[in-house]
């Protein structure tokens, strides 16, 4: 029985390997959806390395995200982050989970559009905000009514994840099977959303 799940996950792996080819992996999605965990484990299946935008800014700049937006503000963050991705994109393959933002930010989003396979993890608000309310690490987030922030982020953005590759439906089932969705999402080519319950 185990020998046979093992094949399968094999060939599910080989198939979303072959998929993909010579592009980078891109998730994208909202603060929360699992980009940066569920990335780090697909790279693991995929055999390929694992870059989180935010770290790689964060090491680039020896500034945790908190500070460099409380420094210089969004606008200077999304301008280093485009920098950082452009770079990050250009030495693939590899799986590139990107911060919240920069999917929506035009010239990020035409370079993950060249040459990337991207992927919207899509999370309702109320999975979203259990697993970002245990953190204070968003400081998109330091507002006064930080669910409703996160509402109006989701309405103003969902539009704009939506013009990523495949999507697929982030809710608490597990990150491996969430690995599992995402890999057969990319060896099928469409879209797992409708595995949603
Ligand atoms: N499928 C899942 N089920 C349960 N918890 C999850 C799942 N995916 C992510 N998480 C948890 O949610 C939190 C946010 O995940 P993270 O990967 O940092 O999201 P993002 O990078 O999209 O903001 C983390 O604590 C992570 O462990
Ligand atoms: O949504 C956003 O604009 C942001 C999301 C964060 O990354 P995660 O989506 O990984 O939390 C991080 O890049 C920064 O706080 C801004
Ligand atoms: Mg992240």
């Amino acid at each position: 029985m185990s020998e046979h799940v093992l094949t399968l996950a094999e060939s599910l792996k080989d198939r979303a390997r072959d998929a993909l080819g010579q592009r980078n992996l891109v998730l994208v999605g909202l603060m929360g959806a699992g980009k940066s965990s569920i990335g780090r484990l697909l790279a693991q299946q995929l055999g390929i390395p694992f870059v989180d935008t935010d770290v790689e800014i964060e090491r680039v700049s020896r500034m945790t995200i908190t500070e460099l937006f409380a420094a210089y503000g969004e606008q200077e963050f999304r301008a280093l982050e485009t920098r950082v991705i452009k770079r990050l994109l250009r030495g693939g393959p590899r799986v590139v989970s990107t911060g919240g933002g920069a999917f929506i930010n035009d010239s990020t989003r035409m370079h993950v559009k060249r040459g990337s396979l991207s992927v919207w993890l899509k999370a309702d608000l109320d999975v979203l905000w259990d697993r970002v309310n245990k953190r204070d690490t968003r400081p998109l987030l330091k507002t006064e009514n930080p669910k409703q922030t996160l509402e109006n982020l989701m309405n103003a953005r969902y539009p704009i994840y939506a013009e990523a590759d495949l999507t697929v439906l982030s809710r608490d089932v597990g990150k491996e099977v969430m690995v599992k969705e995402v890999l057969a999402a990319i060896a099928e080519g469409n879209t797992a959303e409708s595995k949603a319950p």
